[in-house]
């Protein structure tokens, strides 16, 4: 791979799900660069979670591929971490066993003594590891999830509303851990949301979707800036405005054109 490739390709995906007409991804096209954090913001049903399994090569597109380091995506690796937006723990393992079941899938057991607690002061959770993951609040289990993820030293995350089923002052205290880890790691950040907030304070650029196809309309650059100042209310309403839909010219009843 030559320096100047970026480290995610999206190279023209369709993708109509087998037995439906409808196309749910229509020649979607972009690049994320090494370490680069993105956000793809849109509403229902634009595609978004489809992508996301695209990249982490857990469903197939219909045409077009992803690249990963120059590199066809055909199946899921560990380099590439998709996290959802429940945390999908098994309730009869405890913490550490939660996050040591990664390591062992990898094939990486051996490492889990030396690195689960290390992963679990990472998400702030130091001392939980034999806790039962049912005994854990929402936000607690969704960062059990996310020590997981990081446990496979993964160089992509792939957050699928990772937040969405937490109050927000949860919410805005694992979003802030999360850019900190994300940071401290290099990893390259690709997160779903419908949350301008979250796509503003995690990311400095927006791909925005719209549905019925699902499709790029909008690729913006939003520099982060600081929460609650001038340049941060800017750019909420631009991102605000690229979501609004295309205004419809409905048929007037006969009366009002009278
Ligand atoms: N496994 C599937 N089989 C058939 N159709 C599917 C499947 N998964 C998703 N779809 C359809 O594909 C379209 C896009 O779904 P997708 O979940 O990717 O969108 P989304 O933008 O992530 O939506 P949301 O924001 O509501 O999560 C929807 O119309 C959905 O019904």
């Amino acid at each position: 791979m030559s320096s100047s490739t970026p480290h995610i390709q999206i190279l023209g995906l369709s993708h109509r799900y087998r037995g439906r007409s409808a196309l749910v991804l229509n020649r979607v096209s972009f690049s994320v660069g090494r370490a680069e954090r993105l956000t793809i913001i849109g509403r229902s049903g634009s595609g978004k979670s489809t992508l996301l399994q695209i990249i982490a090569g857990l469903a197939r597109p219909s045409s077009g591929e992803v690249r990963i380091h120059g590199s066809p995506v055909g199946a899921p690796s560990p380099r590439c971490n998709l996290m959802f937006q429940r945390p999908l723990l098994f309730p009869w393992l405890d913490v550490a066993g939660n996050v040591a079941l990664a390591l062992r899938f990898a094939g990486r057991q051996a490492e889990a003594p030396s690195r689960v607690e290390r992963l679990l002061d990472l998400v702030g959770l130091a001392g939980y590891g034999s806790a039962r993951a049912t005994e854990l609040s929402g936000g607690q289990q969704q960062r059990v999830a996310l020590a997981r993820s990081l446990a496979v030293d993964p160089e992509i995350l792939l957050l699928d509303e990772p937040f969405s089923a937490l109050d927000p002052v949860t919410r805005a205290e694992l979003r802030n851990e999360v850019d900190a880890i994300v940071e401290q790691l290099r990893i390259t950040l690709i997160l779903v949301t419908h949350d301008v907030d979250d796509a503003l304070s995690l990311a400095a650029r927006t791909i925005v979707m719209a549905s019925n196809p699902g499709r790029v309309i909008a690729d913006l650059d939003l520099p982060k800036a600081p929460r609650g100042g001038e340049v941060y209310a800017e750019q909420r309403a631009r991102l605000i405005a690229s979501l609004e839909p295309e205004p419809q010219i409905l048929p007037q009843p006969a009366a009002a054109l009278a």
